[in-house]
C-alpha cells in the first residue's frame, strides 16, 4: 500500500450512491496524484459531503467504486484510517485543552509518542503563533484550531488530507494562511482532496477542480503549469448553474 507519485492515490471510478431511493452521486470519475489538491465545488445540496462521506467510507456506493491507494475504502476503511487526515468544518478537538495538550492526547489514542520538540517543531510548520500553544483552544480562532488539527495529522504522518469546506467562516489573511499551508503540503508529498463553495480559494490553492452540480461532474479545470486556476472562468461555470 505505498505511494507512488504516478499512481492515483484518491480515485472515483464511476462512482454513484442512491440514498433513499434519490439519486445522490451518478458516475463520478476523477483520480488525484501525490502533491495534488483537487477541489470538489459545487453549491448547496450539489453532493460534496455525500462525496467525502464516501471516500471517509461512512457511506458505501450504490455503484462503482471510491478508492483510496487503488483499495475501495468501504472495504479496507480499518487498514486506510491510519493514513486520513480528515478536518471537518468544525475541527474536533477539545476546547478545554490547550493545543499542545491536544495534540499530546491524540496521538497518544494512536498509540504515537512524540517529543516536545518535535511537537513544537509540527506547531511552527503549521505558523501557530508560540504564544498560544498553551492556550486553551477555547481561546482560538477556527485558523487556529484548524492550524491545531494539521500540526497533529503532520505528527500522525498522515500523507493524505480530506478537508470539509476548510476556508468557511475564516477571515481573508486566515485564508491566506490557510491556502499556503495546504501549498506546503502538498509540495511535500500529501494528497489533498477538499470540497468547497469558495471558488476564489480553490483556485488559489487546488491543482485540479471538478465542479459538481446535482451529483454529477460538469466540469473539470487544471491550473497551468506556473500560476492559478482562472477563477473568473470557474466562477462563470459555478454561476451558469442558476440558469440551468
Ligand atoms: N440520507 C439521505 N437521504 C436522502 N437524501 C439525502 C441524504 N443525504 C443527503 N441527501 C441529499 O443529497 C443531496 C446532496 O447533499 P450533500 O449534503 O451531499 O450536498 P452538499 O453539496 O454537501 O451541500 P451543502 O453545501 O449544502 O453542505 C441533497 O439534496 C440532500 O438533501
Amino acid at each position: 500500500m505505498s505511494i507512488s507519485s504516478s499512481n492515483p492515490v484518491i480515485s472515483a471510478e464511476s462512482l454513484s450512491v442512491v440514498l433513499n431511493n434519490k439519486k445522490i452521486l451518478t458516475d463520478l470519475n476523477f483520480n488525484v496524484k501525490s502533491g495534488e489538491v483537487f477541489a470538489l465545488l459545487g453549491g448547496n445540496g450539489a453532493g460534496k459531503s455525500t462525496t467525502l462521506k464516501t471516500f471517509l467510507g461512512m457511506i458505501t456506493p450504490t455503484s462503482g467504486s471510491a478508492k483510496i491507494l487503488n483499495l475501495p475504502v468501504d472495504q479496507h476503511a480499518t487498514e486506510l484510517r491510519q493514513k486520513i487526515a480528515y478536518l471537518p468544518e468544525s475541527v474536533m478537538l477539545y476546547a478545554h485543552l490547550t493545543a499542545r495538550e491536544n495534540i499530546k492526547y491524540f496521538l497518544s489514542l494512536a498509540g504515537i509518542n512524540k517529543r516536545d520538540d518535535e511537537i513544537n517543531h509540527a506547531l511552527e510548520k503549521v505558523s501557530l503563533q508560540p504564544k498560544a500553544w498553551d492556550e486553551r483552544l477555547s481561546q482560538y480562532s477556527k485558523g487556529m484550531r484548524q492550524k491545531t488539527a494539521i500540526a497533529l495529522s503532520i505528527l500522525r504522518q498522515a500523507p493524505i488530507f480530506f478537508l470539509d469546506e476548510p476556508t468557511s467562516g475564516l477571515d481573508p489573511i486566515a485564508i491566506d494562511e490557510f491556502n499556503q499551508l495546504v501549498s506546503q503540503l502538498a509540495s511535500s508529498g500529501a494528497t489533498i482532496m477538499m470540497v468547497t463553495h469558495d471558488v476564489y480559494g480553490a483556485c488559489q490553492v487546488a491543482n485540479h477542480i471538478s465542479l459538481l452540480r446535482d451529483g454529477q461532474l460538469v466540469g473539470n479545470f487544471s491550473s497551468p503549469e506556473q500560476g492559478h486556476i482562472n477563477t473568473e472562468e470557474v466562477h462563470a461555470a459555478f454561476a451558469a448553474r442558476s440558469l440551468a
